[in-house]
């Protein structure tokens, strides 16, 4: 298989989407690379095998990702494309971001019953998330909401909204443009709302470190804007993502040759809310995510993050 390219993937239904739309990518890109070579290798990964919602959140520890590492380090495949959000913020030795390509929109999406918006539902209304960033994030402008989880991939989380577990929850709006499925969101929430996870809406494709001909291939794909983005946000997410879930959210721009960031750290109820920003020329981008994520540190300040694990574990009841 000297010509071909295997390409790693985890088997949910927006996994296999986004990296089938890649594939398309890479040949579109590489005339010379056969369709028929060209192959999806889809695996079973740690976090689909949890049915735990929560941790569909959690991302930063691998679980969506290391049977894709252990599957580029033994040469089976030569490529994995991931979600950006679900990578951990360090990789394993060997393996590389290798590129970052076009992002899609970062904002997350409402479902909504009977189409009802945030300030429509009714009082005391079910909150279904299994996230506690979105789900404080809409509690800090509705806390009558009552938070219920509601766990599972973009289909399953569906499902149980026809059923009545809970009267709206939130997705990434990136999925559901990715899957076709935007005819079942009632809004797009903006950033005041609802701030994103950090690299939302962003793919991550990962290979082995020195790679000259997957590099190659892969080089017409990069979006360096993107890149500096992903580098922010990923920074303020490493400098905060200790042990605990922390709700963490970012957003960054990029403008000229500045890269802007605003971040956002809330208790799991929604009942503070602490924000920060700043920019710095692209090429800092690192930098300023380090920086604004002590800064964030800084301004909520050690007992709250001291307080939060408990927070957090007792959010998911
Ligand atoms: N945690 C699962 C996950 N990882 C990435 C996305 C959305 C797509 C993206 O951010 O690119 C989702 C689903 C969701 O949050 O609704």
């Amino acid at each position: 298989m000297q010509d071909g390219l295997r390409i790693g993937t985890r088997k949910s239904p927006l996994a296999m989407a986004q990296t089938e739309q890649m594939r398309q990518r890479i040949l579109a890109a590489n005339p010379s690379l056969s369709d028929e070579a060209t192959v999806l290798a889809p695996m079973t990964t740690t976090g689909d095998q949890m049915l735990s919602g929560p941790l569909m959140e959690v991302g930063g520890k691998g679980l969506f990702t290391r049977e894709l590492d252990d599957a580029l380090l033994a040469g089976a495949i030569d490529l994995a494309v991931h979600s950006a959000k679900d990578l951990p913020t360090v990789l394993p030795d060997g393996i590389e971001l290798i590129t970052i390509p076009e992002r899609e929109d970062p904002y997350d999406a409402w479902i909504g019953a009977d189409n009802m918006t945030v300030d429509q539902l009714p009082q005391g209304a079910k909150l279904g998330s299994a996230s506690l960033r979105r789900r404080a994030q809409i509690l800090a402008r509705r806390p009558d909401l009552v938070p219920v989880v509601l766990r599972g991939n973009v289909g399953t989380r569906l499902d149980k909204l026809a059923r009545g577990d809970a009267h709206a929850t939130m997705l990434a709006h990136a999925g559901l443009r990715r899957l076709g499925k935007t005819d079942v969101m009632t809004c797009v929430l903006d950033e005041a709302l609802c701030l994103p996870a950090p690299t939302q809406g962003i793919l991550a494709i990962t290979a082995r470190t020195g790679d000259e001909r997957v590099a190659r291939i892969l080089a017409p794909l990069e979006d360096p804007t993107v890149r500096a983005q992903a580098t922010a946000e990923r920074a303020f997410l490493a400098t905060l993502d200790g042990s605990c879930r922390t709700p963490i959210a970012a957003l960054s721009r990029v403008e000229g040759d500045r890269v802007h960031l605003t971040g956002r750290v809330l208790p799991p109820n929604g009942s503070e809310c602490y924000e920060i920003a700043g920019d710095a020329p692209v090429a800092e981008a690192e930098a300023l995510g380090l920086q604004l994520g002590r800064d964030m540190r800084a301004k909520a300040g050690e007992a709250f993050f001291a307080a939060l694990p408990q927070m957090v574990a007792d959010a998911w009841g």
